[in-house]
């Protein structure tokens, strides 16, 4: 079985996987191949490309996709799909109380997603987990350094110029989280009412609470509540307890949770200062204080 189909045990509204945005015939990822690394997406699935067989439109097909690979591989595959007839049409229906979730981090920041998005289905809704964009970039850091770890330090990338505290809004890591910016670029095609900010330090905090928003908001009953989690100390996480499904406690994975490097103080001090009026900006557009200036240290 597909391992990225999103069953639910929620009936009537089961949640199938569906991945498909592109409704032109480009091809979005351009640029090297982050997956190309030994640990990462073994080449021969981009070499050869995979089997991708229409067996029939209900499903049976998605057994041929590489759901072993891990998720930025699969992002990068569904991506180079996305804009293919072929793709779209073997891809499982949505049957009547049904919702089709697919979930792609980078498509908050890349800016032809909201005008593909909108044409294929304009009312759809999106939900967004932001968190201090600081910490944001030092876990962006932290997991690119855990697979090429040669990479020069978070304090040597973070700068421009750094005698002159200038810092490289360039990187990757500190663009995301100008939230604010992408924001902008998505409500030129979507009201705020169809998207859901979830917090990520309250999604650690208080799971079944943030849960409770993202039921509401897709109008579901609320089913996932405070009994579903309990917070492992040893992960820093909560993590689900028993499943009806399976006989173990459902903790995030490995890749969730690394320790992150210490970053020179200044730099941190320096990246808040930078973040700040964006921030700010943020809180105005969503209605919403996020309260990332009041957080005294960083992990
Ligand atoms: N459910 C939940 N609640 C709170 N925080 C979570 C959750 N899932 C992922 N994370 C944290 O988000 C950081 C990046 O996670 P991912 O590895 O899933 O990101 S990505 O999809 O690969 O881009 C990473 O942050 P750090 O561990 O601090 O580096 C994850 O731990």
């Amino acid at each position: 079985e597909p391992k990225g189909l999103l069953k639910t045990r929620f009936k009537p509204r089961p949640i199938i996987f569906s991945p498909y945005v592109c409704t032109e015939n480009s091809f979005p990822c351009e640029g090297p191949n982050p997956c190309h690394s030994p640990e990462g997406c073994p080449q021969s699935y981009w070499a050869t490309g995979f089997k991708l067989t229409a067996r029939g439109r209900r499903g049976t097909h998605m057994a041929e996709f590489p759901w072993e690979l891990n998720s930025c591989c699969r992002t990068k595959l569904f991506s180079s799909l996305s804009c293919s007839f072929l793709y779209r049409n073997v891809m499982p229906k949505t049957l009547d109380g049904q919702i089709t979730m697919e979930k792609t981090p980078s498509y908050f920041v890349t800016n032809e997603a909201p005008k593909r998005i909108h044409s294929m289905a304009k009312d759809t809704k999106l939900i967004v987990v932001v968190r201090n964009p600081v910490t944001r970039a030092i876990s962006d850091y932290t997991q690119t350094l855990s697979k090429k770890p040669e990479i020069p330090t978070f304090e040597v990338l973070a700068f421009k110029n750094r005698t002159l505290g200038l810092i490289d809004a360039s990187w990757s890591a500190i663009r995301i989280g100008i939230y604010a910016l992408h924001l902008e670029n998505w409500l030129q095609y979507f009201p705020l009412s169809q998207i859901l900010f979830v917090s990520g330090e309250r999604l650690i905090i208080d799971p079944a609470g943030e849960m409770a928003k993202v039921q509401d908001f897709l109008g579901l009953k609320r089913i996932v509540t405070e009994k579903h989690f309990y917070f492992n100390k040893t992960k820093g996480f909560p993590c689900l307890k028993k499943p009806e499904d399976s006989s173990a406690p459902r903790c995030l994975g490995k890749s969730k949770g690394r320790t992150h490097p210490k970053i020179d103080p200044d730099v941190i001090h320096r990246l808040r200062k930078f973040y700040k009026p964006f921030n700010v900006m943020f809180y105005q557009m969503t209605g919403q204080d996020f309260q990332w200036e009041q957080e005294e240290s960083d992990k």
